[in-house]
């Protein structure tokens, strides 16, 4: 299987290009190739596939094998894949990616002939919870905000993100009852001023991750729901910053940020990996 490393602020993919080539089972594929030792190392697995209602489709894959129905990072970094690797003419500075949360457009920073930046219409957010609900972890109560982005995400916002103990922490927020069966993906939100916050993030399905575009836009919209921040935030997480701001005519939000190849590569699937 060929494929691309990519990364967006430091959330890391391993690309295929289904326009060559089909992914046999890629549940089982993403958990073998994120595997950072066994494997070549991920937060998950993208395929890039054909479309009839866009310029290609996006299908998104966890380290745990579950399918996400959308991917910020990914997303930036499959819009960088299809300009950079010619699958749109060179003279487009926008493009369309079909996605399990419906058709995204984005929209393309080209310099050298590569897309470096992406801003991508993130669509309209919706609340899943009171703009202040509760849940008991660990005996303790945290206050969160649900957000749906095309996929679920419970927004905490804490005193300090750096003393947050994820690895140990981070199933409990994920697997909680009133996530279930979906389960979701959670930030941890400390508010810096009224147009920056800082986020830490346990993804659904992947862990901690560098950066969690889905989860920088739900952030951003439970801050500016929650009074704390004006309509155009930057999110500064582990692997850099994002900017997100919400456009109050549509009520569309739109996420700005880098995608970036890192290498390719080649590597054959083991057939055990099916049966494991
Ligand atoms: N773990 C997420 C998908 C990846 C989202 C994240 N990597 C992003 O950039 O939005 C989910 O299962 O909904």
């Amino acid at each position: 299987m060929d494929f691309t490393k990519m990364q967006g602020i430091g959330n890391d993919y391993v690309y295929v290009d289904c326009f060559k080539e089909q992914v046999k089972e890629p549940g089982a594929v993403a958990r073998f190739i994120s595997d950072r030792r066994f494997g070549i190392g991920s937060d998950g697995l993208i395929l890039i596939c054909p479309s009839r209602i866009a310029d290609c489709r996006m299908e998104m894959y966890n380290t745990d094998g579950s399918q996400g129905k959308m991917c910020g990072n990914g997303i930036r970094c499959v819009g960088k894949y299809v300009y950079d690797h010619g699958l749109v003419p060179s003279d487009r500075r926008s493009l369309t990616v079909e996605t399990l949360a419906g058709v995204k457009e984005l929209r393309l920073e080209v310099e050298e002939g590569k897309a470096v930046r992406l801003t991508v219409d993130m669509g309209k957010p919706s609340l899943t919870s009171e703009i202040s609900e509760s849940v008991t972890i660990e005996g303790k109560e945290w206050n969160f905000t649900g957000i749906d982005v095309g996929n679920p995400h419970a927004v905490y916002f804490v005193e300090d993100t750096d003393s947050l103990d994820l690895e140990k922490m981070g199933p409990h927020f994920e697997y909680h009852e009133r996530f279930m069966p979906d389960r979701v993906n959670s930030e941890f939100i400390r508010v810096i001023d009224r147009n920056h916050i800082q986020m830490r993030v346990w993804e659904r399905g992947s862990g901690e991750t560098w950066a969690c575009g889905t989860g920088a836009a739900a952030s951003a919209m439970a801050s500016i729901l929650s009074g704390y921040t004006e309509d155009e935030v930057t999110v500064s997480l582990r692997g850099g910053d994002l900017k997100i701001r919400l456009d109050r005519e549509s009520g569309h939000l739109f996420m700005t940020g880098p995608a970036a190849e890192v290498f390719h590569g080649s590597i054959d699937i083991p057939d055990k990996i099916y049966y494991d």
